[in-house]
């Protein structure tokens, strides 16, 4: 048994944190706000976001001392809007020998830095320690114990191996990964393509279109990911196909449901204020939308969906501006990517 630190009692944070439970791990829960702690403790719910039993074994804090002396890992799960503030916090505290992973999926906006990055410049730690968890689960069904599958990913294979023994249960399956920029850029930007199934779906078009959107999104997240370095390979792993795929056909996914208001027409900021809970494509577009133009990568659907969220853009008239460009082989450059990456 192990102790393990969880910050950020949003619904990923509670799911992970049952994980470890289960796993008969000492589990301390971190929230932001005194009285959500307490309402954790008293009532072993946390019914804003996660509608389950929370086990006994879990105990909730709001110090952030308190919460992580003594333990032998830290599981950031904050929204990437509120890691530098947690980090910068968490760093006053942390023995520098506690494995630090997190569970996050944005870019920060500006930066164009990745939550590993962001980690690295607010504590003593090398980014080469640092372990992304990243896979399609939802934490309505880590909560219920439905079979789910992850990967662990850092650069430090035995700090990967650390995450992944803490949390393998016979419904939580683990992978390891060394590619922790792919793993941590999978899983941030299908959040983007989640938007546009959410906005297809809205608009009332039907599973060619959404199908449409999952395999041309993989093909421009493999793109911008690879030139920026990453193995291609992992964009048809758990954070890249199985991600998006988990992200893009869900109810239970924020990303899709936010897209699905703004395809029926509802204006961005009733939308958030509806949903209650951190939609990170949101900020992520704006960073992969820069990201793109500093790259020199052809990214239209983030830049349909860019158009729609920040540029005013009506939907359908981004649909056919996609449908519309110019024609092309499907594999032009995804080919070229994986022959310069495979003929030295
Ligand atoms: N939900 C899911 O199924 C999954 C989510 N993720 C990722 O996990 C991350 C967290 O998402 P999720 O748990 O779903 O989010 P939620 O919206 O469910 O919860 C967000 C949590 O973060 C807290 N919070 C907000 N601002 C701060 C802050 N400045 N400091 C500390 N805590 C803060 C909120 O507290 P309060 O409300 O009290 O302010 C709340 O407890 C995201 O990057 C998401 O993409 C990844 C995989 C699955
Ligand atoms: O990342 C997720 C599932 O793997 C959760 O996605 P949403 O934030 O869209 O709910």
């Amino acid at each position: 048994m192990k102790k393990v630190a969880v910050l950020g009692a949003g619904s990923w944070g509670t799911a992970l944190a049952i994980v470890l439970a289960d796993n008969g791990h000492e589990v301390r829960l971190w929230a932001h706000r005194k009285e959500h702690a307490e309402t954790i403790n008293d009532t072993h719910r946390n019914n804003k976001y996660l509608d389950v039993d929370i086990p006994k074994e879990i105990t909730a804090f709001s110090d952030m001392h308190q919460t992580v002396s003594g333990v032998d890992a830290v599981v950031i799960v904050v929204p990437t809007k509120a890691i530098r503030e947690v980090c910068s916090e968490l760093n006053k505290w942390i023995d520098p020998k506690t494995t630090v992973i997190h569970a996050t999926k944005g870019i920060e906006p500006v930066s164009l830095k990745r939550v590993s990055q962001m980690i690295e410049e607010e504590m003593d730690i090398h980014y080469e320690d640092v372990v992304v968890l990243s896979g399609p689960s939802h934490a309505e069904e880590v909560a219920l114990r439905h079979p789910t599958t992850v990967t662990t990913s850092s650069i430090n294979l035995e700090k990967a191996k650390h995450a992944q023994d803490l949390f393998s249960s016979d419904s939580f399956r683990v992978y390891t990964s060394d590619d922790i920029l792919g793993i941590e850029l999978g899983g941030a930007l299908k959040n983007i393509i989640a938007l546009g199934a959410g906005i297809s779906d809205g608009l009332g078009y039907g599973d060619n279109a959404k199908a449409a959107l999952i395999t041309r999104g993989l093909a421009e997240i493999a793109r911008l990911g690879t030139s920026l370095g990453a193995n291609p390979l992992s964009f048809l792993g758990l954070s890249g196909v199985g991600d998006l795929i988990v992200t893009c056909t869900s109810v239970h996914s924020r990303n899709w449901r936010a897209g699905n208001l703004l395809g029926k027409g509802n204006q961005l900021d009733e939308v958030l204020e509806q949903m209650g809970m951190v939609v990170e494509g949101v900020r992520t577009v704006k960073a992969a939308h820069q990201f793109a133009k500093d790259q020199n990568v052809e990214m239209p659907i983030t830049s349909g969906i860019h158009q729609v969220i920040f540029e005013n853009k009506d939907p359908k008239d981004v649909v056919e501006q996609l449908m519309n460009r110019g024609k092309r082989d499907e594999m032009d450059d995804l080919a070229v990517l994986l022959k310069e990456r495979y003929s030295e």
